[in-house]
């Protein structure tokens, strides 16, 4: 594949990884079935074609024998969850193909936290949320999270470390936090990822979008999930930080950002991302 294993993982090594994923999307437009909110399907859609992937919002249990083992990774999020959309994420997880889990407030409801922890168990390639979900998951309790804002997290992404890497022991899946650095484990190695601005928190299912995103990168780096989730979120983030040099507030960045994802370089990307491993 690469000569990573080899070469020290420093700064420039990161950068030319998420350049060289990023490419690759862009060449194999990977094809992600999106089970996800209503809040986030636009956002998720979008930002999968600006990167160069291809979304498709397919949801039916009925689809999913003939769609789902056509498609490249899954992306399964539980933001508007109901009974009757569980038994189609259940079996789209199921059908072999990579997948990636978005378990938006978790500990919303015992209900919420169930199917959450059930998909858990389905052996999600990773499983990428805000630090209130991460806590909320590894206690495997609604109970636990006693403040409790929704989709909106409560905690910095480091609060969630040792819960994300405890997580991922327990689960198999790589565990991303997002905040304002990115956490990213096996529950071993940890992996910052530090590009981004505060004002995408200001703008719903961002956090929705870049999980799509990562689905994109694990499609086309299956066999390292861990490299894959870094740079998608770096990627996302640096997208951020372009489109809010143009922006007035959350909903022109939103604009802007899908337009800096678009638009990515090779020399913007090998020189602005920042992942590091953490020691
Ligand atoms: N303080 C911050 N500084 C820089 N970037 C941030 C900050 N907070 C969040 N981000 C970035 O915003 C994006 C969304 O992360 P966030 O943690 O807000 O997700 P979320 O809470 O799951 O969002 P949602 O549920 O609305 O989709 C990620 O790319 C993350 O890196
Ligand atoms: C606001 C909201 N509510 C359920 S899903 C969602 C989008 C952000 O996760
Ligand atoms: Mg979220």
């Amino acid at each position: 594949m690469d000569d990573g294993a080899k070469e020290e993982r420093n700064p420039a090594w990161w950068g030319r990884r998420a350049w060289s994923l990023l490419s690759v999307v862009r060449a194999r437009a990977p094809l992600v079935q999106c089970i996800t909110n209503l809040v986030s399907m636009d956002i998720a859609a979008n930002a999968l074609l600006a990167a160069g992937a291809s979304p498709a919002m397919v949801h039916s249990l009925r689809e999913v024998p003939d769609f789902t083992p056509r498609c490249d990774a899954v992306y399964v999020n539980v933001g508007t969850l109901s009974e009757d959309w569980l038994p189609s994420m259940r079996a789209a997880a199921s059908a072999g193909r990579p997948w990636v889990l978005d378990p938006v407030a978790a500990a919303a409801s015992g209900f919420r936290m169930e199917a959450c922890l059930e998909l858990i168990a389905l052996w999600p390639t990773v499983v990428r949320g805000n630090a209130s979900e991460i806590l909320a998951l590894a206690a495997r309790s609604v109970a636990a999270s006693s403040s409790f804002k929704g989709a909106d997290s409560l905690h910095e992404s480091v609060d969630a470390l040792e819960a994300a890497k405890a997580l991922a022991l327990s689960s198999g899946a790589v565990v991303a936090v997002s905040g304002a650095v990115d956490f990213i484990t096996n529950g071993e190695q940890v992996v910052g990822a530090s590009n981004g601005v505060p004002m995408m928190q200001k703008i719903t299912a961002t956090g929705c979008a870049v999980t799509a995103l990562i689905a994109a990168f694990v499609a086309v780096e299956p066999s390292d999930a861990l490299v894959a989730a870094a740079c998608a979120l770096a990627i996302f983030g640096l997208a951020g930080e372009i489109g809010m040099e143009s922006s007035k507030g959350p909903a022109s960045l939103r604009m802007h950002l899908i337009d800096a994802l678009y638009c990515l370089d090779e020399e913007t990307v090998t020189s602005r991302v920042k992942i590091a491993l953490q020691p």
